[in-house]
């Protein structure tokens, strides 16, 4: 693998300076030698490489949706080093050896490390606990636990299994949906759009109910919980009220309800169909508030590729969920950082920096500095580009983007020393 030598990028906005990739790392820069590949980065920002705490790979079970090569390829284009990659394949990663498995395709195929995600529950089917301590101690390493796709609604098994990870520093992550109150079918934010379209509603207080029981519980246990695509202004209620009490509480927030609301769904565009729903204006713009104050504390994208054969139905019979490695940065950029609400080194902790530490990943998202991994990402952040889902890496077309005109920011991504995207 040649030295590769970046010249004049900006690093996290805060001053532009010289990086030398070398063995996987980055060196001095004064000792590069005359063979070196040079990268003009004049003009360009680097970001460590980002970390995506919520992907869905499909593999194993559904390789006609993505695979894990796809599955990074399109991280890989969006700028990220490392994924996390969720459970609910087929079959379900809830054993060591799923586990194993996982993480023996992304050494294998992967243009980004790929970490799996251990279920919290066998089956995802919330009854009795997976094999927790078996994945930790797994040569998978796992430590983010999570049956997203489903929610814990046993406040038994939760705090079981909060109480189980401390014991090796795991982190219960949650997809907080009370069924009760947003069953199977429910579909579309309940209000008044959901009644006009006559799409079963999923009231908001589904979500902010469960994470109001569940910080309670990370309190008791004392242990780390973290809350998958948050999605309404009463969740961020209750998140501000747990960190204010040190409760360990981390949240994400996805893409798509940063910048989407219900309004997309008026169609019936089985494109915009995800859960948690997208939420009318006022969520979002709590949603963009609590991601710059720092209550929510990571953007994760809810990479959820589907075939077309799942998602081209009605509205309310079309499998849930979106694509959005390949455009996570590019909707930070246009709603976080071109209105001024975040700067590149808030970028790169609720993208890289954080992720990685609620992961326990100690490859990634390190600063940029010599001895550290070369994980970088090169961005450009005046360039836009009308997004064509047909461009995609992904396998799958559910790109909710399509024909938007975005900012196109990722111009290179360097893994752990070595180009795993370069802009053509
Ligand atoms: N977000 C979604 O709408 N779908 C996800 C599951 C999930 O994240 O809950 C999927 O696996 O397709
Ligand atoms: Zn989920
Ligand atoms: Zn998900």
């Amino acid at each position: 693998m040649p030295d590769v030598l970046v010249t004049g990028a900006d690093l996290l906005g805060a001053g532009r300076a010289d990086l030398l990739l070398r063995d996987g790392r980055f060196a001095d820069p004064a000792t590069a030698g005359p063979d070196v590949e040079r990268v003009d980065a004049d003009g360009l920002v680097a970001l460590p490489g980002l970390v995506d705490l919520h992907t869905h790979l499909r593999e194993p079970g559904r390789e006609d949706a993505e695979t894990v090569a796809s599955g990074t390829d399109a991280a890989a284009r969006g700028g990220f080093t490392a994924v996390l990659a969720m459970a609910n394949t087929n079959p379900v990663t809830d054993t060591a050896e799923a586990a194993e498995h996982v993480a023996a395709l992304g050494r294998r195929d992967g243009h980004a490390q790929v970490v799996p995600v251990g279920a919290i529950s066998k089956g995802l089917a919330g009854a009795e606990l997976a094999e927790l301590g078996l994945m930790a101690r797994s040569s998978a390493g796992v430590r983010v636990f999570s049956d997203d796709g489903h929610c814990v609604t046993d406040a038994r098994l939760m705090r079981r299994a909060l109480e189980y990870v401390r014991a090796f520093d795991g982190v219960i992550a949650q997809h907080a949906q009370d069924p009760r109150l947003a069953g199977p079918d429910a579909c579309c934010h309940e209000g008044e759009l959901s009644g006009r379209l006559g799409l079963p509603g999923w009231p908001a207080v589904a979500e902010s109910t469960v994470v109001a029981r569940d910080v309670q519980l990370a309190a008791l246990t004392r242990s780390r919980l973290h809350v998958c695509h948050v999605s309404t202004a009463e969740t961020v209620d209750v998140l501000r009220w747990a960190k204010a009490r040190g409760v360990d509480v981390t949240a994400e927030v996805a893409p798509h309800h940063l910048l989407l609301t219900t309004a997309e769904v008026a169609g019936y565009d089985p494109t915009y169909k995800v859960n948690p729903p997208l939420r009318p204006d006022e969520h979002v713009a709590a949603l963009r508030e609590a991601l710059a104050d720092g209550t929510l504390d990571v953007v994760a994208t809810d990479h959820a590729p589907h075939a077309r054969h799942d998602k081209e139905h009605a509205f309310a019979d079309a499998a849930p969920g979106m694509l959005g490695l390949e455009t996570a940065l590019a909707v930070v950029l246009e709603t976080m950082v071109l209105p001024g609400r975040l700067g590149w080194g808030d970028v790169a902790q609720r993208m890289s920096a954080v992720p990685a530490r609620i992961a326990r990943l100690t490859g990634q998202g390190r600063p940029l500095a010599v001895g550290e991994p070369a994980n970088l990402t090169l961005v450009d952040p005046a360039a836009r580009a009308v997004v064509d889902r047909a461009g995609s890496a992904s396998l799958s077309r559910n790109n909710p983007w399509h024909g938007r005109d975005l900012p196109d920011p990722v111009v290179a991504t360097f893994w752990a020393g070595r180009a795993t995207y370069r802009r053509a």
